[in-house]
């Protein structure tokens, strides 16, 4: 049987004031995205540090593949962009990667193919030359994401990738993530961006305050509903009880910021099980002689979820 490639029992860090880790424990299997999602402060950083073995656990225990963390074993499955990544400005992109493949006891002659793919592949391949202290940010970040893929691991950890890069950046980010995925392997991802979160991951954790609060697939913790949003003219309000007496689906009007627009079609809201009841609604709307405009998928729904859960709960980084 397959090890899993993360394996986390009871981990708990405590940085002598009472913040850090707190017993955390959760299995990741080999293949899967992950996403460990969590307010500012609530030891995501903290929880992949220990894993990559940069800090030592107080307390419980981990393995990567079933090697201990910190180990050489599991520290050579691994990739990480850290959160807060630095690189010496004084070498040039190709150098960096040079330098990481010289600690992975690589021979320089059979670097330079594999660099330039990979500076290519992050988005950066014409700039490789120029030194780390003339790249913006999102360049920086793009490097950092060549040094985690170096090494071709089975294992990511990928802390935040697109903090710094503009909306194209984060696409791109986003599209390397399911090009990794598709590639088998597994990556463990800390993101604020609950959108790419909701598309890329297979489960997901919520952390607050050092605990894991709620966690599971994506569809679990949506409690599989899903909301979409339809705008609709010539749409009359006693049609509203007909479509959901023949539907059975709960719909209400939308009173949002598209609610009554200047060509007087409303925005429907319906919560749908599958895919197959939107069709059905669709096809009921233009059957009754209504116009059907526009039909999308409602977003923030994760935002919603996160928000919901982690209210009234005391915030990591006001309590004393
Ligand atoms: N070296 C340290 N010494 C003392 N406290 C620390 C240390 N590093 C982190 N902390 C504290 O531990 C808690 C968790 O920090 P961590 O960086 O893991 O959070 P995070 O969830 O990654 O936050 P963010 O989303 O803002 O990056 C915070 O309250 C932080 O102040």
């Amino acid at each position: 049987m397959n090890k899993a490639a993360i394996e986390a029992r009871g981990l708990t860090k405590d940085y002598g004031n009472g913040r850090g880790c707190r017993s955390i424990s959760l299995t990741v299997g080999q293949g899967e995205v992950f996403g460990f999602l969590g307010p500012n402060g609530a030891g995501k950083s903290t929880f992949v540090k220990m894993l990559v073995g940069l800090i030592r656990p107080t307390g419980g225990e981990a393995a990567l593949y079933g090697h201990p963390i910190g180990s050489l074993e599991a520290r050579r499955n691994i990739g990480y962009l850290p959160e807060l990544y630095r690189y010496q400005e004084w070498l040039s992109g190709e150098e960096v990667l040079q330098l990481h493949a010289k600690l992975c006891g690589w021979k320089p002659s059979n670097t330079v193919g594999r660099i330039r793919q990979l500076l290519d592949e992050v988005g950066i391949g014409l700039r490789g030359k120029d030194r780390v202290k003339h790249y913006s940010k999102g360049m920086q970040q793009r490097l950092g994401l060549a040094c985690a893929l170096l090494s071709d691991p089975p294992l990511l950890f990928l802390d935040e990738p697109s903090s710094a890069m503009d909306p194209v950046g984060r696409k791109e980010v986003r599209e390397l993530v399911h090009r990794l995925k598709a590639a088998g392997k597994t990556i463990f991802l800390n993101s604020h961006l609950l959108e790419d979160v909701e598309v890329l991951c297979d489960r997901v954790a919520l952390l607050n305050n050092g605990t894991i609060l709620q966690s599971g697939t994506v569809s679990e913790v949506l409690q599989e509903k899903k909301l979409w949003q339809l705008r609709i003219g010539g749409f009359e309000s006693s049609m509203l009880n007909w479509l959901q007496e023949t539907t059975g689906l709960s719909l209400h009007i939308h009173c949002g910021s598209g609610a009554a627009s200047m060509d007087e079609s409303i925005w429907l809201e319906a919560e749908v099980e599958t895919e197959e009841q939107i069709g059905w609604l669709n096809h009921l709307i233009i059957e009754q002689g209504m116009t059907l405009y526009e039909v999308k998928k409602a977003g923030g729904k994760l935002d919603e979820w996160f928000v919901g859960a982690v209210a009234g709960r005391s915030h990591r980084g006001e309590r004393e």
